[in-house]
């Protein structure tokens, strides 16, 4: 008895996110529903679930950005529930929206200094670490922000998002609206995130293949509930015929 109840106290304290019984939505609308979902340290996670079933809202919820009607987030083994999206941020969640959301009319360097500010040290200058993930962003420091392709206001978005030295990461369909060629490109930034093991990353994402090649674990969302998840090995046509095609 004493045994078990020390590995579940051990399991919770090595989790960096851990969602227990969140309900979240719009209104009288109830989105999400009775969600418990977890991310260790360094790992991938990969959020799936077609169109309209409360990905977004879950993502939402997570930085702070709508408040849960129930349910506890803990953070670190800390409890964030009601916690500001910028306290969130400071305690190191990184967030890249659906539709990335870069300032348009301010620089390069000018919106990657904007994520500095999260940052828990209150440091000023951006991290080399930062341009080896993403060179193509250092030869583009003075440009405008909405004079960039897709694919590089997409890599821009996450740079920021990375500037502060998040823990976790949260990463909303960061592929969707890119060119096939570029999708690559997003991709071996994740990958190099994931070789790195120092952030961990819940992704949005709809491609299987991409799924089930990155992610250690996946969850499934349906109607607003997780209706399955596990390791990504184990993401089967089966279950993908019954929860995500339309
Ligand atoms: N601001 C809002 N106010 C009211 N309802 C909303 C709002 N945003 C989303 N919804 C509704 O909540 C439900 C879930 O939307 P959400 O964007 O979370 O889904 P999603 O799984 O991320 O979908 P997608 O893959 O299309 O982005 C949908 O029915 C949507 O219409």
């Amino acid at each position: 008895m004493t045994r078990s109840r020390k590995c579940i106290s051990e399991g919770e304290s090595s989790a960096v996110l851990k969602l227990q019984g969140i309900e979240a939505g719009y209104g009288e609308s109830m989105v999400v529903r009775s969600v418990n979902l977890e991310v260790k340290p360094g790992q991938i996670v990969c959020l799936m679930g077609r169109n309209g079933v409360g990905k977004s809202t879950l993502m939402k919820t997570i930085m702070g950005l709508i408040k849960p009607r129930a349910g506890t987030l803990h953070y670190e083994g800390r409890e964030l529930t009601h916690a500001s999206p910028e306290r969130r941020a400071h305690a190191g969640i990184g967030y890249v929206p659906q539709g990335r959301e870069i300032f348009q009319q301010l620089t390069v360097e000018e919106n990657l200094l904007l994520g500095l500010e999260a940052a828990a040290d209150r440091r000023k200058k951006l991290p080399e670490s930062l341009f080896e993930t993403f060179p193509v962003l250092r030869q583009m420091l003075s440009r405008k922000g909405g004079d960039l392709s897709g694919g590089q206001q997409q890599q821009l978005a996450i740079a920021r998002a990375m500037a502060a030295g998040p823990k976790l990461l949260l990463l909303d369909e960061p592929m969707e609206g890119i060119q096939p060629s570029i999708v690559m490109e997003i991709e071996a930034i994740i990958e190099s995130i994931k070789r790195d093991r120092e952030i961990a990353v819940l992704l949005v994402e709809q491609s299987l293949e991409f799924a089930t090649s990155i992610a250690d674990h996946y969850y499934v969302l349906d109607r607003g509930t997780i209706a399955a998840s596990g390791g990504a090995e184990h993401l089967s046509e089966e279950l993908v015929r019954k929860h995500l095609t339309v």
